[in-house]
Formats: structure tokens, sequence, C-alpha cells
């Protein structure tokens, strides 16, 4: 089998995204999961650009895989040994570096200002210092293919010089994204046959057609044996191939998987979504649920034939095992869903319901007419449970919300400046008490955090014998939709909640008040963790 070698650069390129920006901690909690799943090199950033990457490599966490500073060829006009810039990195003491050079005439005159000839002086002296002081050299060959369309001789030329120079990798960079799968293949092939060998040749790519991921297959099929990408696909603008999905490709398709070899030891695999996830958290953004393989719909079938057929053999509509990756099979319900979706929902929640109970096509009928109103159940099967459980007889009563308040003030402060105050009242009633809670919404430097937040303050402060399976929650996300149009316009709120079991659950609220919907998926939320803890109602 050949050894493909994989290439992560999510700490440097990944750190390239816009809206991205890891402290020199995080990056070293990345680099170590990296490192646990088994990737060849980490590209952890560019030392000497600023000081989180110069931190980084300060204290990098010791990894199998080959720690890799990344920077660019020497500039014109000084040597080797005497660019600041490229010192920097060197100083970071990592066993491997990346330079980019330019491999694009119109880039070396226009971004540069040089000759030609004098770029391949910079990109030989460059490479060849790096492998003076006994470092793995690789040549990130920046615009290789916009490079080669316009003239192939020197961009062959530019990846010959830094192999002559000593460099163990040149990269064939799609910089701008804009080549296709073919021409990627194409380009490959025309390089190798001109004497650049395979094992020696990289692929990076962007996503800017939605193509990464196919061109880097296609460079993989073409010979090329290391491969550039990052955790979930970030990277400048649209993003790098993703090793998220790449992957899982290369170890679980043909004709890779039989005739490929990589780092990634199968239980690794298995690992994945976790992977993807925490890089998410680390970043403090939603995960992108219609991610290839880790995603949470990856798997999620939500028409009812193939409810129904999943049911029977889940090959029926699965090209992989979820649990292969770490993922699982979802059967959510929504006016998509037919009979089948509608039972699995209810087996998954612990509710058996005979094939024939009346109730089942009543519970049908009512999702779809509540999707009609403006639910969306099937990214909230909390609400759909509770729904369910109320049909069939089964919902407990924990309490009762009498009435609600919530006012938003604005006005000036004791130093004239202008605040806003949110507060809420809820009057609520649990086993014949009348229970009165109010909150203000307040952050930690007393600015106003809006009235959904004084709402849930108010509602999850004093719930009686209830309140310590609340004080475990948490909302973790909040999204708001209009649906509809003009006077038949109503707002959605989709509110995400975790608790301290490691549970996760989303619930739904739909109201032509933002406020009202927002309360509707509080109210969800609380009753249907209280449900999971098993308590009883008074
Ligand atoms: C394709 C890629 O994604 S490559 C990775 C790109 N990543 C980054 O740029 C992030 C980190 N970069 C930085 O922090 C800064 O750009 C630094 C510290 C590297 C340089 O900062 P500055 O010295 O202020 O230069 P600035 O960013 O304005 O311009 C880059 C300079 O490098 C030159 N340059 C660009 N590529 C190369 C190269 N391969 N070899 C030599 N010089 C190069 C440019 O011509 C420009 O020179 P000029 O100032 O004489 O016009
Ligand atoms: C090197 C790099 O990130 C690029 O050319 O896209």
């Amino acid at each position: 089998m050949d050894r493909l070698y994989l290439y992560d650069t999510t700490l440097r390129d990944g750190q390239q995204t816009q809206g991205v920006q890891f402290s020199a901690a995080e990056k070293a909690e990345i680099a170590r999961m990296l490192d646990d799943l088994g990737v060849d090199y980490i590209e952890g950033g560019w030392p000497g650009a600023n000081p989180t990457d110069s931190d980084f490599f300060a204290a990098a966490p010791q990894t199998f895989a080959t720690m890799t500073a990344f920077g660019m060829t020497k500039r014109a006009g000084r040597s080797a040994e005497n660019d600041d810039v490229l010192a920097a990195v060197l100083n970071a003491g990592t066993r491997a570096v990346c330079l980019v050079g330019k491999t694009h005439p119109f880039h070396v005159r226009e971004a540069l200002g040089i000759s030609l000839d004098d770029n391949l002086a910079n990109i030989r002296a460059s490479i060849a210092h790096v492998t003076a002081l006994g470092r793995e050299a690789l040549f990130d060959a920046e615009h290789f293919f916009d490079g080669y369309a316009d003239d192939p001789d020197y961009a062959v030329l530019c990846l010959r010089t830094a192999l002559e120079a000593g460099a163990r990798w040149v990269v064939l960079c799609d910089t701008n994204g804009g080549t296709l799968p073919a021409q990627i293949h194409a380009v490959t092939t025309a390089v190798i046959a001109a004497g650049i060998p395979g094992n020696h040749l990289g692929i990076h790519t962007h996503d800017d057609t939605g193509n990464a991921v196919a061109c880097t297959l296609a460079a993989v099929d073409a010979g090329a044996r290391q491969i550039q990408g990052t955790l979930n696909g970030l990277g400048e603008r649209c993003g790098n191939a993703s090793l998220t999905s790449l992957i899982p490709t290369l170890l679980l398709k043909e004709p890779y998987r039989s005739t490929l070899s990589t780092g990634i030891a199968p239980e690794a695999l298995g690992r994945m979504v976790r992977i993807s996830r925490r890089l998410d958290e680390i970043l403090n953004r939603p995960s992108a649920r219609g991610l290839p393989y880790v995603g949470a719909s990856a798997f999620a079938h939500k028409a009812g034939l193939h409810a129904s057929a999943i049911i029977k053999n889940p090959a029926t509509y699965e090209h992989i095992a979820p649990e292969s990756v770490g993922n699982e099979r979802i059967i959510p319900m929504s006016n998509q869903a037919g009979q089948s979706n509608l039972r699995a929902r209810l087996a998954e929640a612990g509710i058996e319901v005979s094939r024939e109970d009346p109730a089942l096509p009543r519970i049908l009928d009512l999702v779809k007419a509540r999707e009609d109103q403006g639910y969306a159940y099937d990214a909230a099967q909390a609400s759909f449970e509770l729904l369910a459980r109320s049909e069939l007889g089964l919902m407990p009563r924990f309490f009762e919300v009498e009435r609600y308040r919530v006012t938003i003030e604005r006005r000036m402060n004791a130093l004239g400046r202008r605040i806003s105050v949110s507060e809420a009242v809820v009057v609520a009633r649990i086993a014949g008490e009348r229970v009165i809670s109010a909150s203000e919404s307040m952050d930690e430097h007393g600015g106003d955090r809006g009235p959904v937040s004084a709402l849930w303050h108010a509602l999850g402060k004093d719930l009686g014998p209830y309140q310590a399976a609340v004080d475990g929650m948490r909302l973790t996300d909040f999204r708001v939709r209009i649906t509809g149009a003009g006077v038949d316009a109503v707002t959605r709120v989709t509110i995400d909640s975790a608790d301290d079991l490691g549970r996760h659950w989303s619930t739904v609220g739909v109201s032509p008040n933002l406020v009202d919907a927002s309360f509707e998926a509080l109210i969800d939320a609380i009753h249907w963790k209280l449900l999971r803890d098993g308590l009883a109602p008074l």
C-alpha cells in the first residue's frame, strides 16, 4: 500500500478564517487532539507574525506528528541568513518548516516586483537554508494551478528548484480556490510526468467552488501523496479541504481504503464527531448540522419513505454506519414524516405505542398542522416528545405558569450613559402553591442581557422542589426565525439546552411575539429536563 501523509493546517490556514482567533492555549489543545487523531504534520502557525503564534511555538506540546512552522521565502535584496521574517520562523525550532513561495509569473511581477530568476534564487536560497539547519523543508507553491495555466515550464521549474535545494515536499496550492477537480487531476498528472515524484508532491486546496475535497481526491488519484486540510474545513475565505470529510473518505471508501495507508488508526475514526464538535466549542459557535460524516444531520432521515426503510434496514439510506465515525442516526419528526418516523421517535424516547394505537395518526396530523403554523420539530425533538406525550396522556403536570410580564426600559444611568434594563416577573403554580419570581437581566458589567435572559432567570429562580434540576441546566444556543410574510408573519424560536449530565436537547416556540415564542421554548426546555430526570409531579 502507498503511504499518504496528512498535513493539518487548522492552526495556520484555519486561523485565516474570518472570525476565528485561537489563543495559544487553544492551539495547544487542538494540536494535542490532532496528534491523538494521528495526522503526520501539524502546521502550528507563523512564528513571529503575531504574539499568539510565537507564544504557541515557545511552549508547543510534544507531539508524534511533525510540528511545522510556516513562513515565506526570503525577500529579495538580502540573504536567507539575514531575513528577519525567516529567522523568526526558524527560531521556533520545529522539526519541519513550510515556506510559501510564488510560482505564477503574474504574482512574481505584481506582488513581489522582482524578476522570475530572482524569485527562483529566493526559493533556492530559502529552502537550502532550512535544510542546512537540519530541518525538514516543505515548499507551498502558491497559485500553482493559475501559474501552470499561464506558464507551465516556469511553474514546474519553481517546484524543481525547491526539490533540488532539499525540500522533502513541494505542495501544489490552489490558492484562489477556482480550479475544478478535472483540471487539478490533469495538472497533477502532468507535473508527475514532468519528473516531480508523486511521493514528494502535496496538494492544498480551497473551497471557493465547493470542490476542495473533490480537488484533493483528484490530486491523490493522479499520484500526490501528501494532502493538506483543516478540521471542519476552516480556512481563508470559503475554507480549505476538510480533513473531517477526507479522513473518513480515505479510510472507508474505495479505492483509497485498500490502496493507501495513513497514520490514522481505525479506532481514531470513531472520534471524528467528538473532535469536530470540540473544535466548534473552542470557537464558541454552533456546529454545522450538514457537515459530511460528522454533522448532526449527516444521518438524519426526515422523509417518511426513508424512515420506513431505515427501520427495516439502515443500509437502505445510509452510505456508511454512523457509529464508524462516532455519529448517530436520527429519525426526526416533521411534516415530511410518516408513521414510521413517529414510532421510531417515540421508541427512542422510551414510549412504546402499538401500531394500531389511534393516537398515532392524531399525533402525525398535529405535527403537520403545527408545522404549518410555523413550528419546526425536526430540529426540536424535545418539543415533539412533549407534544406526543400530551396527546397520549403521558405528560406529567409539573407546574403551570399563570402569567408573566417582561418590561424593557431605556434610560440614562448615574453617569449620564444611555442603558437598557430588562425585568421579568413570573407567577407560577407548583403543587397548589403560588410562587412569584422576579429577575433583572444583567451581565457582570451591569449590561442588559435582554428580555429573554430576564425571563429565563425569573423562571429558573424558584421552582421549589424542581430547583436543583433546573440549576443543573443551561441554555447553549438561541435561534430566531421569522416565518410567513406580512400580517401572517410569526416568530419561531429554537433553544438548545444542555445539563450537567451531558444531555443536549432542543425545543421550539412560535408566536407573533418574540418574547412569547421564547417563553414557550423555555417552558418546554424545563419540562423536558424534569421529565428526563424522572421527577414526579407534585
Ligand atoms: C496563501 C497564504 O495564505 S500564505 C499565508 C498568509 N498568511 C499571512 O499573511 C498571515 C501572517 N502574515 C503577517 O502577519 C504579515 O503579513 C507578515 C508579518 C508576514 C508580514 O508583514 P509586513 O512586513 O507588514 O508585510 P505585508 O503583510 O504588508 O506584506 C507582505 C510582504 O511580503 C512580501 N511577500 C509575499 N509573499 C512573499 C514570498 N513568498 N516571498 C517573499 N516575500 C513575499 C510581499 O511582497 C510584501 O512585501 P512589501 O511589503 O515589500 O510589499
Ligand atoms: C499556502 C496557502 O495557504 C495557499 O496557497 O493557499
